[in-house]
This record gives C-alpha cells, structure tokens and sequence, in this order.
C-alpha cells in the first residue's frame, strides 16, 4: 500500500497553458499552493477535485481517485471546496445552510458533527440570522462550516480570505488556524498572500507557469535562498518561538527559538510561554563580521553562513544564515558581500533590524 499523503502526478492544458506537476504531499495539516496569478494554483486545484480533465495518477490518504484507467467524477470524490465567493443560501438561516451540508451526507460517512463546526468556528451566536445578515467573514465561516459538514477527506481553499477587508481578514485566520490544529484531514490552500502562508501553512508548494519549482515544509523552503520567492521584495523566513518573557519599561518581549532568542515589541501583548510564528523579512536582516554593540539593533545574534546567491536584480545577494537549527535570510549588496569576504561556513554576526509576529 502507498504511504499516507497526496500523492499527484498530473497534466493538463489549455490553448496557451500547460500544468504538469508531479506532488508529494503531507497527509494533513495546511499545503499552501503559491505563486504569481496565472501560474496553474485554481487549475491544479480543479484537476485534484475532479472538476478538470487531466491525465496522470492521484492518489489521496491511501485512496486512488485517479489512475491511467479510471478517474472517479466529482461527486464521487470525498473533498470540500471553498471558494473566494460564498455561495450560501440566501433563503435559508445559518443552521439551515449547515443542516443542508450535513443531511446530504450519508449517515456513515458522517465523521463531523454540526456541534463541533459550530465551536470550531465560533457559529453559536448567529445560527438564526440569514447570510445577508451576516459579515463578510461570518459568511466565510459559515461557508468552511457547511463544507466540512460533508465530512470530506481532503479540503481544497481557493483564496478564501481574497473577497474580504483586512479586519474580517484578522478575525477569520484564528479560525482557520484552529481548524488546521484540529482537523485530521490534508487542506490545500492557495493564496498569494504571502503572509496568510507565513501564517497557517505548514508545507508550501510554489508554481510557475504550471511547474512546481519549490516544495517542502515551510520553515526549510522559504528559507531557500535558491527558491524564486527568496529574491522578491517580500522575502521572509518563518521562525517558529516561545515567549519567554516582558519588558513592561521598553514595551518589548523576547522571543526564544533554536538559536537563540529576539527582542520585538509587545504591541500585541502575548502571554509568556505561548507559541508564535515570527517573519523576518531577508531585507531586515543585515551582517557584520563581529558583533558591535555601538548602534540601534538589539538583535545580534552569532549565525554561520550556509548558501549564497547572487539574485537577478543586479548588484543584490541573498545569504542564508544558521543560527542553531534555524535559518534565516539576509538581502545585502553584492559589494558588501564581497567587501565582508563572506563565504560559505564563515560565523558572522547577525543583525536584525525588524521581527514581527505573524498576523
Ligand atoms: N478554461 C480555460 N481556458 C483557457 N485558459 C484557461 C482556462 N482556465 C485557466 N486558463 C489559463 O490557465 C492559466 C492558469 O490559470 P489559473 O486560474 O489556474 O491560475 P492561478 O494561478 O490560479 O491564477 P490566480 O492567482 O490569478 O487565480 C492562466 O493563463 C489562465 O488564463
């Protein structure tokens, strides 16, 4: 039998576009599908819930949907898909657009019952109203809720938070990010948010112009300085910490990791002992051969350069650093670069200038 998780193989196509992606995915937890618009993620999707004809194999927690021989339709296929756009029943409350999900479902495949969705997601407080009624994000998670009432093995989200404001955006995530700590089932994500899968993915597949050309755990692959992702603006490593303590005077808390710990302001107040994911973004961090304490960054932290790439905007290298077991990465000059004499295995000084908490 196949070990447990997603395993695709499949191709597609249109007049001017061609998917071919072969895919080993983990068999739960959040697997962000990423890249520019266009690259193949909601075509991927399709080919995976049945809903585009493709050729090759998929196989789903030990389960073939698709083969060379079969391929089970749509309705046949045991996933949820959740969409930009809700489509709830205007006509029916909050609890008639669970019940439809839920009786639809037969009686032994039903592993999900109404009562958990509704604590999962917070629904006890608007069962009665109708969708027009309701916010935004509250239609969202009415709309996750009626979906995983269908007790699917694989969910599959299509930039589901893209429709909504940044407020609505801050108060679906935690949902979201229980409904990933709680659900024994794959969920495949696809955003291009770069900070929603800084935030709730867990593995990351990144695309381009229908190929995969990145995957792996979240930490490890953003951390790539070869990954196409690593030398765009935004670039960022995820460090997973735990607060360890306040600084009422300073309005600062430190954050402890495998390598040691960081400062960062305390605006959102976290409790110590609790678990965050912290960004970091490549142009934040900066390197010196020795650590001086003459200047305004609090964090300096001992590293070792790993890997070096010279980045396709001209003058610009990525370097990634390790610090224990955690790497991060830092955008810095090609000149600088050459000027430190920077090599791979040299222990340098790490300066970081900025971290938040992933929100
Ligand atoms: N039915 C179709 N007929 C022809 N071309 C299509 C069809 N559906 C998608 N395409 C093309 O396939 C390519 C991939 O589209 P797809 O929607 O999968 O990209 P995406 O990564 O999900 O983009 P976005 O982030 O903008 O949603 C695009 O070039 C698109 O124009």
């Amino acid at each position: 039998m196949k070990v447990p998780g997603i395993h695709a193989r499949l191709s597609t196509g249109f007049e001017r576009f061609q998917l071919d992606v072969a895919l080993e995915l983990p068999g739960d937890g959040v697997t962000a599908l990423f890249g520019h618009s266009g690259c193949g993620k909601t075509t991927l999707l399709r080919c995976i819930a049945g809903l585009q004809p493709c050729t090759g194999r998929l196989s789903v927690n030990g389960n073939v949907w698709q083969d060379d021989d079969t391929s089970l339709p749509v309705h046949k296929r045991p996933l949820a898909y959740v969409f930009q756009e809700t489509s709830l029943f205007p006509h029916l409350s909050v609890n008639g657009n669970l019940n439809y999900g839920y009786r639809r479902t037969p009686m032994a495949q039903r592993r999900i019952h109404p009562s958990q969705v509704i604590d999962w997601l917070g629904l006890s407080h608007f069962m009665d109203r109708r969708p027009e009624r309701l916010s935004g994000g509250e239609r969202q998670r009415v709309a996750i809720a009626r979906a995983l009432l269908t007790s699917p093995r694989l969910l599959l989200m299509d930039e589901p938070l893209s429709a909504l404001d940044q407020t609505s955006k801050r108060e679906i995530l935690p949902y979201l990010e229980n409904l990933r700590d709680t659900l024994d089932i794959p969920i495949i994500y696809v955003s291009h948010s770069a900070a929603e899968v800084a935030r709730l993915a867990d593995y990351i597949v990144m695309m381009d112009q229908g190929r995969v050309v990145a995957e792996g755990g979240i930490q490890e692959t953003l951390a790539r300085p070869d990954q196409p992702f690593a030398l765009e603006e935004g670039a960022a490593v995820i460090v997973p910490a735990v607060i360890r303590e306040r600084d009422p005077q300073w309005h600062l808390c430190r954050a402890e990791f495998d390598g040691g710990s960081l400062w960062l302001r305390d605006d959102r107040q976290p409790e110590p002992g609790s678990r965050v994911r912290l960004q970091i973004l490549a142009r934040d961090v900066s390197i010196a051969l020795a650590a001086n304490h003459n200047q305004s960054i609090q964090n300096l932290l001992p590293a070792r350069v790993m890997d070096m790439a010279a980045e396709q905007r001209p003058g610009m290298t990525t370097v990634r650093l390790q610090a224990g077991q955690t790497s991060f990465l830092s955008r810095i000059t090609s000149r600088s670069a050459h000027q430190l004499g920077l090599g791979c295995g040299m222990d340098v000084c790490m300066q970081i200038k900025s971290v938040a908490i992933v929100e």
